[in-house]
């Protein structure tokens, strides 16, 4: 047995699945977690030294790389003076000023500790806002873990082919419409049959958790003014996409603006945060100042608020976002030719720094044609890059991000490496 192997039978014996989040597990990938000790910028260490180029990056949040020594300084500097205080510090200000100049759409900020708090958080003000109480959701959208929203959802719940449902109150699901992803039709015959009865259309703006897919032309415009028009509130689920796409997120790149963003990863620098913030007459609405309770002893941690505030400065002076899309483009493009020189029935789908390959001829523009890929193929994929020493999240519905650290020597490497694991599955299509 690895050591890895050995830590994990350990695990499950006191943790459900030997994991702390499902994501995690490889089942899907037919192998079992590595442990890891350790990361320095663009590679993690195992807990055997073993060392691995890694495309994970924490699930988003690690955009400048593991260890980065400026945030490293900033957290200890925090932990000398207090880890919590559960009363307001200067640092939480800090973060919030950082995010409201940064995203346009946000006048003001409440913070949390993850992207699932930030996201129930978002609905229950949307509801208390418009008095409506049914959301919409698109398929294959992962928001978190909160009731309302695993109908459907992306990530664990499609690697595991989990319904999803399981421990939900149906009085609850029942309250969540579900449309799919790029169609406008179906969202306008929705809006038709339930007019005044919904809160909120939720999405992730740019989809990450049933791979990487990106927006029809003038989809995330059009959807803004059938919800205008609608009286209905647009939520811009950027838990992946804020401070990752551009400094102002997927609604900067797209010029587009919601009623409220609900953020996270980033935003935290790689400590446990999240924050949902929109317009100043929707966030008054949320206590003490306004009716809808919400609240939490850690929410807007120092340490959290620290690694936050320092990542966002660094993201702030540098021309990290011109150089992540760089990268981003050189290795689609490489494996882009390996797919077309391998003659493999596969595709990359790629915005900034978030790509995803997804093995079908079919063009994926939203769950159903996500589900497509050969999921057996992507399974043997997987490994044969991990054995090359190439990390990726262990699951076809999720996607790869790729940070500053990476160096051009090591995009180089991994599309040698894909090469060679493409040319491994190919018998398997
Ligand atoms: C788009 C999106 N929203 C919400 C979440 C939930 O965030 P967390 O895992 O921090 O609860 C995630 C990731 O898990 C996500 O990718
Ligand atoms: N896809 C999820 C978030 O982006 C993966 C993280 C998790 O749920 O553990």
């Amino acid at each position: 047995m690895s050591n890895s192997e050995e830590a994990f039978a350990e695990a499950k014996k006191v943790i459900p699945g030997g994991v702390n989040s499902p994501a995690r597990a490889f089942s899907a990938v037919d192998n079992e977690p590595i442990f890891i000790e350790a990361g320095k910028g663009s590679k993690v260490y195992d807990i055997e030294d073993n060392e691995y180029l890694d495309y994970v990056g924490s699930w988003g949040p690690m955009i400048l790389g593991y260890n980065h020594p400026q945030i490293v300084e900033s957290l200890q500097g925090q932990v000398k003076k207090g880890t919590s205080f559960g009363a307001p510090t200067q640092v939480e200000t800090e973060l919030a000023e950082l995010i409201i100049d940064a995203v346009d759409s946000i006048a003001k900020v409440r913070m949390v500790n993850s992207g699932t708090e930030a996201t129930m958080s978002a609905l229950r003000l949307a509801r208390g806002y418009t008095g409506r109480d049914k959301i919409v959701k698109l398929e294959g959208c992962y928001h978190g873990h909160g009731d309302s929203l695993l109908v459907e959802a992306g990530s664990g719940v499609t690697t595991l082919g989990i319904s999803g449902s399981s421990g939900v109150p149906n009085d609850i699901a029942s309250e969540t419409i579900v449309a799919p992803y790029n169609d406008l039709e179906a969202l306008e015959k929705i809006f038709n049959k339930y007019q005044d009865e919904i809160a909120a259309v939720i999405l992730e703006p740019v989809t990450g958790n049933m791979g990487v897919i990106e927006p029809h032309d003038e989809y995330l415009e059009n959807l803004r003014k059938m919800t205008a028009d609608n009286d209905i509130l647009l939520i811009f689920d950027e838990v992946m996409t804020g401070f990752r796409l551009s400094y102002g997120g997927a609604q900067e790149l797209y010029e587009v603006e919601p009623d409220i963003t609900t953020l996270g990863k980033i935003i935290g620098g790689g400590l446990p945060v999240g924050a949902y913030g929109g317009k100043k007459e929707i966030m008054e609405y949320v206590a003490p100042e306004g009716p809808v309770y919400q609240a939490g002893t850690l929410s807007g941690n120092p340490l959290a608020m620290k690694a936050g505030a320092e990542t966002l400065k660094l993201l702030k002076q540098s021309d990290v976002y011109a150089s992540l899309e760089e990268k981003g483009a050189y290795l689609a493009e490489g494996f882009r030719n390996n797919i077309e020189s391998l003659g493999i029935k596969a595709q990359i789908s790629r915005v900034g720094s978030m790509f995803s390959i997804f093995f079908t001829d079919t063009e994926v523009v939203d769950y159903q044609t996500a589900q497509t890929s050969n999921t057996d193929v992507f399974a043997a994929y997987f490994n044969q890059m991990l054995k090359q020493g190439i990390y990726l999240p262990p699951s076809q519905f999720e996607a790869n991000f790729i940070s500053n650290a990476h160096t051009e020597d090591e995009l180089k490497a991994t599309i040698e490496a894909n090469y060679l694991a493409l040319k491994k599955v190919k018998k398997l299509e």
